[in-house]
C-alpha cells in the first residue's frame, strides 16, 4: 500500500514536472527567445576568442552583440550575446529582483552599488577557483559609476562567464546512463574542489540545480555569490550538529576542534548534492550489476556518512568499474567463446530494436569484446555484433547487435564477431 501511493507521488510529480516544462515552452515561445538554442550566428565582433587569454573590460562590453535575456535570480538577470566569433553570457544586476526590490528604505544606486559588488566578488571567487567544473569568467566591468539599470552597456555593472544551459530535470531523466554518469562524476569533481579549494572550505548555503549549467555534457559551477567560505565556528560538539533537510532531525556530528567545526562544509555539501543530483542521476539505468552499489551510494550520501572527498573516491570508483567492466561474472566473460571474430568486417543491415537503445539499431557501449559477447548471448535475435572505432567518455567502445549476417562486407574501421553456428 504504502509503496502504491509512493508510485502514485512519483507518477503526480513527474506529470507535474512535465506541465511544468511545456508551460515554460509555452513561455519562451511567446516571449519570442528559447533560452538553450542558439540563433544563427552573428557576424563576427572584434577578434577575441575565449583562449586568447585576453580579458574583457568595460571598453568590450557595448561591442556585444544579440543580447538576449536568460535567467535571473534574486540578484542577477543572465544575458546570452555574441562576441568575437563566440557565443557568452553577460552576468548583470537584476534590477527587478529580489536583491534591489527588497532594500525600498535605502536609495536605489546603494542597493545597485552592493548588488554590483556582489558581482564583483562572485567573478573573483569563480576565477579562483578555476577547474573544469567550474565556469570560465572572460572579463568584468564593475565602473565607479550612478546605477543604471538594463541590459548590459557601458555604464552597466557586468561579468562576462562561459555560456551554459540550464540544468532541467526532465531533460537530465531523459538522458543515457553514461551521459547521467558523467554529470554524476562531475558533482563529485565538485565537491572535492569545494573541500579543498584555494579559498578554504566552501559551503554552498544554498545548493540547487539553478546554480549550475550545462556545457557540452558537463556540469559546471556557476553561481557562487551565496557560498560560505571557510568552516563554521564552534565552542562544544553542540554547535557543529548537522540536521537533515526538514532541520527536525540530527543526521551526524562533527567535530569541534580549535573553535571550528571540521569538515562541516564537505559533509553538507555532500548532503545537498545526494538530494538534487546524485538521486536523480546514479540509481537506474546502468548495469543491473551496478544497481545495488549505486543505490546504496545514494543512500549513504543522504544520511550523511559520506563527506565530499569520500563521495568523490566513491563516485570515481563506481565509474572506473563501469568503464573497465568490473561487474562482469566469469561465466560473462567466458561468453566471447562462442564468438568467431572477423576483424576489418561488417553487416550491413540486420538491425533490430532493443530496449538498451532508442530507434530501429540496438547500439550499446561496451567495456569490452567479452561484454558485448555476453549482452549478445541474452538477446534472443542477436547472433552477431559490430565494434565500431567509436569510444565514449568513459573509455567503452561503441558495439551494434545484428540479428543476422546475410550481406557481411569489408570495412577495415569496423571488427565483427559471429556467433559460432550462425549465418
Ligand atoms: N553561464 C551561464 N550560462 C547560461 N545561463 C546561466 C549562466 N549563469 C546563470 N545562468 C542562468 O541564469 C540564472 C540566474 O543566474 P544566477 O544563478 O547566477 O543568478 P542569482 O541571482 O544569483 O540566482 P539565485 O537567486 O538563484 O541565487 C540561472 O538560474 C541560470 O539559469
Amino acid at each position: 500500500m504504502a509503496s502504491l501511493s509512493r508510485l502514485s507521488l512519483y507518477v503526480t510529480v513527474y506529470l507535474f514536472l512535465c506541465l511544468l516544462a511545456n508551460l515554460t515552452l509555452v513561455v519562451m515561445f511567446l516571449g519570442g527567445h528559447t533560452t538553450h538554442q542558439h540563433h544563427t550566428r552573428p557576424a563576427p565582433t572584434p577578434a577575441w576568442t575565449p583562449a586568447s587569454g585576453h580579458s574583457l573590460g568595460c571598453d568590450e562590453l557595448p561591442a556585444i552583440a544579440n543580447l538576449t535575456l536568460i535567467g535571473s535570480g534574486w540578484t542577477k538577470a543572465v544575458y546570452r550575446g555574441w562576441y568575437g566569433g563566440s557565443w557568452v553570457a553577460v552576468k548583470t544586476v537584476h534590477t527587478a529582483g529580489h536583491d534591489m526590490s527588497e532594500c525600498r528604505g535605502e536609495e536605489a544606486s546603494v542597493c545597485y552599488r552592493r548588488c554590483a559588488n556582489k558581482l564583483r566578488q562572485e567573478a573573483r571567487w569563480l576565477t579562483k577557483l578555476s577547474h573544469a567544473n567550474v565556469i570560465k569568467v572572460f572579463g568584468e566591468c564593475v565602473p565607479e559609476v550612478e546605477y543604471s539599470a538594463g541590459p548590459p552597456r557601458s555604464g552597466v555593472a557586468a561579468v562576462v562567464v562561459e555560456l551554459g544551459q540550464p540544468v532541467r530535470i526532465v531533460e537530465v531523466l531523459q538522458m543515457g546512463y553514461e551521459a547521467r554518469l558523467k554529470l554524476a562524476v562531475d558533482v563529485g569533481r565538485i565537491l572535492q574542489l569545494l573541500a579543498h579549494s584555494p579559498l578554504g572550505p566552501v559551503l554552498m548555503k544554498d545548493f540547487r540545480r539553478e546554480q549550475f549549467v550545462l556545457v557540452d555534457g558537463s556540469l559546471k559551477l556557476s553561481d557562487v555569490d551565496d557560498v560560505v567560505v571557510g568552516e563554521p565556528a564552534c565552542s562544544t560538539a553542540q554547535d557543529c550538529v548537522i540536521h537533515d533537510t526538514t532541520k527536525e532531525h540530527v543526521l551526524t556530528t562533527v567535530a569541534c576542534d580549535g573553535g571550528l567545526c571540521h569538515g562541516h562544509n564537505s559533509l553538507l555539501n555532500s548532503i545537498y548534492a545526494g538530494q538534487h543530483f546524485m538521486r536523480l542521476l546514479l540509481p537506474y539505468g546502468g548495469p543491473a550489476a551496478l544497481e545495488a552499489a549505486s543505490l546504496h551510494l545514494v543512500e549513504q550520501q543522504s544520511l550523511g556518512r559520506l563527506d565530499s572527498e569520500h563521495l568523490h573516491t566513491a563516485i570515481e570508483a563506481l565509474a572506473l568499474n563501469y568503464s573497465m567492466g568490473g561487474y562482469l561474472t566469469q561465466a560473462e566473460k567466458q561468453e566471447i567463446q562462442n564468438f568467431v571474430v572477423l576483424p576489418g568486417s561488417t553487416v550491413e543491415g540486420e538491425d533490430f530494436p532493443c530496449l538498451r537503445s532508442d530507434g530501429a539499431q540496438c547500439v550499446q557501449s561496451v567495456s569490452s569484446p567479452a561484454e558485448a559477447a555476453s549482452l549478445c548471448s541474452q538477446l534472443p535475435a542477436c547472433s552477431a555484433f559490430v565494434l565500431l572505432q567509436h569510444w565514449t567518455w568513459t573509455g567503452r567502445q561503441t558495439a551494434v547487435f545484428k540479428k543476422g549476417t546475410g550481406k557481411v562486407r569489408e570495412e577495415r574501421r569496423h571488427t565483427l564477431y559471429v556467433r559460432r553456428g550462425q549465418g
